[in-house]
């Protein structure tokens, strides 16, 4: 196999996948880490799709498993077999509880009250993501959220506390990448032990094949779109990504988030995601209880 050779079936999965994924900008093609054309060729397409270097690897690494296992280099099929990314897949020991596949609207709120208010008004799934260093406040947020959504049916899941989510026998967590790396071991079987489920944040393939080791509960992936909220690592994902990585994530719970409004949760639904999360399009609607309505009818 030349570099010709390379080129051109780099040049070929570009000819079949460009469109999907433009706009997109141009990364550094990473040092190859192994051999084989459709690796190869795969890392320099993805690369050329904007995927940064960690991901192009994954997906360059399925690529070539995919070609092994079909017998020949199809530039048409982008990877979205879990074998060829090495994944173990939702369920099964030693994952985590299981949630609900469809999560529904998913309301992400600063504070107890914004939690029993959104649970109120019959948003299903909803978080507390109280950011505060006073550990006595953190604990007394979390005991108030649990109570909060008591004699209502929302699944309230916790962000970054999860001692005090075990505590206050909260439904859940939600963890970011930062977070499980923050956590030893035992702290993340403790989690499981106490029966509570697990949702993790992933940014593209490579924190993908990462979540699904731990057997979460379910995946959130993000941001789609520019967030104010939150200062990303990564740049917006995008619709076509996202799809993407909602046909390969297919056996678990899948959440999209990050930048999205009512105008889009059509076109997020169409990639089979069974939530969308929202912090801005609830929290500073005009009418919270009418814009949680209306974003739940656009879920149905
Ligand atoms: C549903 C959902 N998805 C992603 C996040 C972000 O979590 P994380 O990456 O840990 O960032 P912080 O929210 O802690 O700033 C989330 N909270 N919820
Ligand atoms: C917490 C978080 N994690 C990824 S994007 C985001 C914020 C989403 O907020 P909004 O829905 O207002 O863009
Ligand atoms: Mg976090």
């Amino acid at each position: 196999m030349t570099t010709t050779d390379t080129t051109a079936m780099a040049q070929a999965i570009l000819a079949h996948h460009a469109a999907t994924f433009e706009p997109c900008t141009a990364q550094p093609v990473p040092p190859p880490g192994q051999d084989g054309p459709a690796y190869g060729a795969a890392l320099q397409a993805c690369s050329a799709l904007g995927f940064i270097a960690i991901d192009a690897e994954c997906v360059a690494q399925a690529w070539q498993r995919q070609t092994d296992r079909n017998g020949r280099f199809d530039p048409a099929q982008w990877p979205d077999d879990p074998r060829d990314f090495g994944l173990r897949g939702h369920g099964g020991p030693p994952g985590f509880a299981p949630c609900p596949a469809a999560l529904g609207l998913y309301a992400v709120l600063p504070d107890a009250a914004w939690v029993g208010r959104m649970a109120r008004a019959g948003v299903p799934t909803v978080q507390l993501r109280y950011k505060s260093q006073d550990a006595g406040a953190v604990a007394r947020e979390v005991r108030a959220a649990v109570q909060a959504v008591q004699g209502t049916p929302a699944l309230l899941f916790i962000n970054d506390h999860w001692r005090e989510a075990i505590a206050a026998g909260a439904y859940g967590v939600h963890l970011g990448q930062e977070d499980l790396d923050a956590l030893q071991p035992d702290e993340l079987a403790a989690i499981r032990a106490a029966g509570l489920r697990l949702g993790v944040s992933t940014h593209g393939y490579a924190e993908m094949v990462r979540a699904d080791a731990v057997g979460p509960s379910y995946i959130a992936m993000g941001a789609v779109f520019p967030t104010t909220l939150k200062q990303m690592a990564t740049a917006p994902q995008g619709v076509a990504r996202l799809a993407a990585y909602a046909r390969l994530m297919r056996s678990y719970p899948l959440v999209a988030i990050g930048g999205i409004g009512a105008e889009q949760f059509a076109e997020i639904r169409r990639t089979g995601v069974g939530s969308i999360a929202v912090v801005r399009a609830l929290v500073q609607a005009p009418d919270p209880e009418q814009a949680a309505a209306d974003l739940m009818r656009r879920m149905a």
